[in-house]
């Protein structure tokens, strides 16, 4: 039987911490593995496009890219879809 109350067992906050920062670190891996994704996928995109005559960038479009992160995170969102346009297809 254990002689331990919660209060002893319970984690230090160092322990909490590196146990929570090992997450964020797989979270962030799993982003980057997505942002690739992503960037490859709109490489499809735009070199098809340019293939067919047209032009490799697309404003409307990244209006409604921008309009959707923003609709999900906020002012915020907007800066990060603006990053991720520009990891996607360069700068303009
Ligand atoms: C991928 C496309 O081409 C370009 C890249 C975009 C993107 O990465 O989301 C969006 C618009 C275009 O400027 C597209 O038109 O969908």
């Amino acid at each position: 039987m254990s002689t331990t109350t919660p209060e002893e067992t319970a984690a230090t906050p160092e322990a909490t911490i590196a146990a929570a920062r090992e997450r964020i670190d797989a979270i962030d891996d799993r982003i980057i593995g997505l942002i690739q994704e992503r960037t490859a996928v709109s490489a499809v995109v735009q070199q098809t496009r340019i293939s067919s005559g047209g032009r490799r960038v697309s404003l409307s479009r990244e209006m409604e890219v921008l309009g959707h992160y923003r609709e999900a995170l906020g002012k915020p969102g907007t800066s990060l879809a603006m990053t991720l346009l520009e990891l996607c297809r360069g700068r303009i």
